[in-house]
């Protein structure tokens, strides 16, 4: 499944006169088979660019399209349930759920109830992001940040959806838990053909990406075909 981003602007502001545009004239492709990191300052745009992609906000101007269908053909509900899976910067996990069963939990709901196997699965992942055994039974509360944040992954991971759309997934770990990370996030990309993208401030996770997208004067760059054009 692929994604093109077809002359998007987007402002939360607008109709007001003084409504400032976060993103003018964006134009992006994203294709099957890749991991992209989008990199830019604090406050430049990195979420609301998940959130325009997964209908959680509409484009002020210009079309999105999966595929080749323009996105508001499609169900948010379908979209959300069977193409889309999301990484979210504050992890937006179930608090008073074990880690085990917040990752099961997103399984679930995608299936027809609970199998051995995606209990297998689940906690082959919780062990692929590197969660100690001893706290895959625990209240998700009393993990720390990290922690946390590598359920979330996990929990993304399960749904094994055409999209994968990460917001600093690694902005809560340490460098070796980092590069473990984005080299998994890589690996879908790659071995799943999944389109995976990646917000983050770390340079460290995108050095790992195909292509790194930098946001600069309310557009996307690509920096691989800048270099190609160097
Ligand atoms: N609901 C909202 N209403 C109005 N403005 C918003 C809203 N959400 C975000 N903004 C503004 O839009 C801009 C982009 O925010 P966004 O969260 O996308 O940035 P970001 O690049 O993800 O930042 P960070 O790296 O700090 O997480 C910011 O100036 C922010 O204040």
């Amino acid at each position: 499944m692929s994604i093109l981003l077809d002359d998007v602007a987007f402002s939360y502001n607008l109709p007001k006169k003084d409504g400032r545009f976060i993103f003018e004239h964006v134009h992006a492709e994203f294709s099957p088979g890749h991991f992209y990191a989008v990199m830019g300052p604090s406050g430049s745009g990195k979420t609301t660019l998940m959130k325009l992609m997964s209908m959680e906000l509409s484009p002020s101007a210009g079309a999105i399209h999966y595929d080749d269908k323009d996105i508001t053909a499609l169900s948010r509900q379908t979209l959300l349930q069977t193409r889309i899976s999301r990484i979210y910067q504050d992890y937006l996990l179930v608090p008073y759920l074990s880690a085990r069963d917040n990752v099961l939990l997103a399984a679930e709901i995608l299936g027809k109830g609970r199998t051995s196997q995606d209990k297998d699965r689940a906690e082959e992942l919780l062990h692929t992001v590197g969660l100690d055994t001893e706290l895959w039974n625990q209240e998700v509360l009393s993990l720390s940040g990290g922690e946390q944040q590598r359920v979330a992954i996990a929990r993304a991971i399960i749904r094994d959806t055409p999209v994968l759309l990460a917001d600093e997934p690694t902005g809560s770990l340490d460098d070796e838990n980092t590069m473990k990370i984005a080299q998994l996030l890589r690996d879908i990309a790659h071995e799943r053909n999944r389109v995976v993208i990646a917000c983050t401030h770390d340079i460290e996770c995108a050095r790992l990406a195909d292509d790194i997208l930098s946001i600069r004067n309310r557009g996307l760059v690509s920096l691989r075909e800048e270099d190609n054009h160097a």
